[in-house]
């Protein structure tokens, strides 16, 4: 089939680094009218206790006398909400607490300290802001740091930060567990979507990783600004860490923004496009959005996992025997490009897909 045409990544506007802003304001009107949208006010959020985010224990997933009832209610989690909590995860308290630490201390560094790491021209990678190509696009209130973690070959480890010291060995720690913690899930949710276990391998042995690293300054309008705009990751699966106890992810429910409130010690797990379209839809990668503390500072640590990148990206044969395929197909490196071009138009590259 032939692979839809995306424009390319354009040239970048030049976005203020966020920390710095926050920093010089003293006022709510000293907020730029770029960071404020009406909407971010307007849209409702479910309150508490409306439905509860599914927890998944990943120790029961393991354990061959609960493995199946466990594996049942992540089939449901990933059908039903795209997001789950996961417990009992296994990566050890020193390898998050250590990451956690050196992330504070890596954003408490001197702007130009931090700028030795800082993106490339037209790249995603290293520190600094989301992307935007017109000076319409409403901007995020957050600096991020994005870092390739796997293939190793792909490490790019110039803008990995050298200080503090133990940074690049934290990461480099954090990012090994989470790869095993992903590849079990996904495995799971392989044979979950009754997938021959060689469909898995073709696609997430030697999968890709990317850490993507959000820091949120406070903000005076913070029910005016938003951390991080509604979207959806274009990974497989995702595994989300919050630094320390500032909530701020919304998951999109029904038409509302669901709070999430973390468990301590869990990570957020969520299902990106390429589960969705590998499953034909089975599994929701379903919309979120980080909105901001007007007090305090947030970090949090998203952790990306996606197909090998030489993988063709389509519904599992096996899913679509019966029925019809609801996805086009293309290569993985095709669909990355795709996704960041469709994301700067503010669209959804997986509804670009539907068949
Ligand atoms: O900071 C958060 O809670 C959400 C982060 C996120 O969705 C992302 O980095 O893709
Ligand atoms: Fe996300």
């Amino acid at each position: 089939m032939a692979e839809p045409s995306f424009q390319r990544l354009g040239t970048s506007i030049d976005v203020p680094n966020v920390q710095a802003l926050a920093a010089s304001i003293a006022n709510p009107a000293d907020v730029p009218p770029r960071y404020v949208r009406q909407e971010a006010k307007a849209d409702p959020v479910v309150s508490d206790g409306d439905s509860e985010l599914p927890v998944i224990d990943f120790s029961r997933l393991l354990h061959h006398r609960f493995s199946r009832e466990e594996s049942a209610k992540l089939h449901h989690a990933c059908a039903d909400w795209g997001f789950f909590q996961l417990i009992n995860h296994g990566v050890p308290d020193q390898a998050m607490e250590k990451i956690k630490g050196d992330i504070v201390e890596f954003f408490k560094l001197p702007l130009e300290e931090k700028k030795a790491f800082a993106q490339l021209p037209n790249s995603l990678e290293g520190y600094g802001q989301a992307f935007v190509v017109s000076d319409d696009q409403k901007l995020d209130w957050a600096d991020i740091l994005t870092l390739i973690t796997r293939p190793l070959q792909s490490r790019n480890i110039d803008l990995w930060p050298a200080q503090p010291l133990t940074f690049r060995d934290s990461l480099s720690c954090y990012a090994m567990e989470l790869k095993s913690v992903a590849g079990t899930l996904l495995e799971v949710m392989t044979k979950n979507l009754g997938v021959a276990p060689e469909e898995f391998s073709t696609i997430f042995q030697d999968q890709t990783q990317a850490v993507r690293i959000n820091y949120y300054p406070p903000c005076p309008r913070a029910d005016e600004v938003l951390g991080l705009s509604p979207h959806t990751d274009g990974s497989g699966l995702t595994l989300l860490l919050q630094v320390n106890d500032v909530e701020g992810l919304h998951i999109r429910k029904g038409g509302d923004w669901y709070p999430v409130k973390p468990l301590p010690g869990a990570l957020i797990a969520n299902i990106g496009d390429i589960i969705e379209i590998l499953s034909n839809g089975v599994y929701k990668s379903v919309e979120h959005r980080a909105i901001i503390n007007a007090k305090k500072e947030r970090h949090s640590i998203a952790t990306f996992h996606g197909p090998r990148k030489d993988s063709v990206v389509g519904p599992f044969a096996e899913i679509v025997k019966g029925c019809k395929p609801k996805y086009m197909s293309m290569s993985y490196r095709e669909f990355r490009k795709a996704y960041f071009s469709t994301k700067l138009e503010g669209r959804r590259l997986i509804e670009r897909l539907k068949l």
